[in-house]
This record gives structure tokens, C-alpha cells and sequence, in this order.
């Protein structure tokens, strides 16, 4: 069994889409909590690769990046699509998810107070790009891409499920993706985890927005 150990914050942010991969994959992690005042010291700053966390050990091997973790496990449990085609698909929803997320992070951290309801306006447009893929794959009754779960499907997944504390009806006019959520949520190793304090009790930003 891999030894993982997650580096990071007490926030699910950039690394609640790895617990998900984990959890569902029957992998089990350790996490080291780093508090806001030890960052402050500056050494763990000094020492990570971009100055920033999460951070991510497999074994002796330490590595940076949120979505270089997210491939990284992708490859370690068969979650990276069963062909080149594939996997060039999944990482083009991945990389879709991760332009929706530095949205969703810029409003959190730098403009909730005045631009939360502009930013929830603009959520049938992000959405929709999402609803469109998922149609355009076994009409949206599956996974996002191919026929088994991928990296991108637990990305995209926590990622939604954070629009859905934001803004709970925002997937009413999005059929396939409501019925995705719902679908990914209720696997049985994920429904019980995300009923768990462990996910419940961690917030979902650093600071307190949600
Ligand atoms: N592209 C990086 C972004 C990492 C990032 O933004 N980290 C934030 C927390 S989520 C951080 O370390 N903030 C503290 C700082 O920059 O000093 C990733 O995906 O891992």
C-alpha cells in the first residue's frame, strides 16, 4: 500500500479533490496540518517548491502542485482514461476545471463582499460548458470522459459541490451535471466520507468565505 501524506492548511481547498480520489480508491492518507502561524515563520514556505502548499508525499517522495498531485495519484490507481485519446480528453476537462476554480478562488479571496452575486450570474455560462461535455460522453450518464471515473471526474466534482454551498440552486438549470453530482456522491466509500466530520467539520476556504 502507497504511504501518502497530505501537506497542507486545515481548509478542503486545493486538496478535498485528492481526499475524494483517495477515499473512493480505498487509499488511505495521513495529513499534516500546517497552521497559519507556523507558515508565518516563513522556514516551510522557504522550503516548498513554489513557496506555496499543498504539498504531497508518496512514500520518500515529496512533490508541489495541486492538479501534479491529482495526475500523480491518477496514474498510481488507473484514473487516466485507457487510451492516449483519453487522457488528452481528461486533461482538458481538468485544465477547464482548473480556469472555473481560479474563478471561483479569486472571488472567495479577493472580492466576495462585492462580487459574489455578479460572480453567481455568471455561473450558467461556466456551468454549461461542463453540462456540454458530459452530454457529449454516453449523454451524460456516466463519467465526463470514457467509460470508468478519472482524476477530472473528482475535480470537477468538488469543485461543484463547493458552487452548491455558494450558490445551492445553481445547478437547477443543468440536468446531467445535477444527476453527476449525485451519482459521483453516492458511491459508497464518498457518501460516506462527505457525511464524515472529517470532511464536515473542514472548511471550505482559509478564510471562512463559503
Ligand atoms: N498552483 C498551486 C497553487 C497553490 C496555492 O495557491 N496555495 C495557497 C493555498 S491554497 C498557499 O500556499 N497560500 C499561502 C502562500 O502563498 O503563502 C497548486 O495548485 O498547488
Amino acid at each position: 500500500m502507497p504511504e501518502y501524506t497530505i501537506i497542507y492548511f486545515n481548509v478542503r481547498g486545493r486538496c478535498e479533490a485528492m481526499r475524494l480520489l483517495m477515499t473512493d480508491q480505498g487509499a488511505q492518507w495521513k495529513e499534516e496540518v500546517v497552521t497559519f502561524d507556523d507558515w508565518q515563520k516563513g522556514d516551510l514556505k522557504r522550503a516548498a517548491v513554489y513557496g506555496q502548499l499543498p504539498a504531497f508525499k508518496d512514500g520518500d517522495f515529496t512533490m508541489y502542485q495541486s492538479n501534479a498531485i491529482l495526475r500523480h495519484l491518477a496514474r498510481n490507481h488507473d484514473l487516466y482514461g485507457k487510451n492516449p485519446r483519453e487522457a488528452t480528453l481528461i486533461d482538458m476537462v481538468n485544465d477547464g476545471v482548473e480556469d472555473f476554480r481560479l474563478k471561483y478562488l479569486k472571488m472567495i479571496y479577493q472580492n466576495y463582499e462585492n462580487g459574489k452575486d455578479d460572480y453567481i450570474k455568471t455561473l450558467p455560462t461556466e456551468l454549461g460548458h461542463f453540462e456540454r461535455l458530459l452530454a457529449s460522453n454516453n449523454e451524460g450518464k456516466g463519467f465526463v470522459v470514457g467509460d470508468q471515473i478519472s482524476f477530472a471526474d473528482y475535480n470537477l466534482v468538488d469543485l461543484l459541490h463547493n458552487h452548491l454551498v455558494l450558490a445551492p440552486d445553481c445547478l437547477s438549470g443543468f440536468p446531467l451535471l445535477c444527476a453527476y453530482v449525485k451519482r459521483i456522491s453516492s458511491r459508497p466509500k464518498l457518501e460516506a466520507y462527505l457525511s464524515s466530520d472529517a470532511h464536515k467539520k473542514r472548511p471550505i476556504n482559509g478564510n471562512g468565505k463559503q
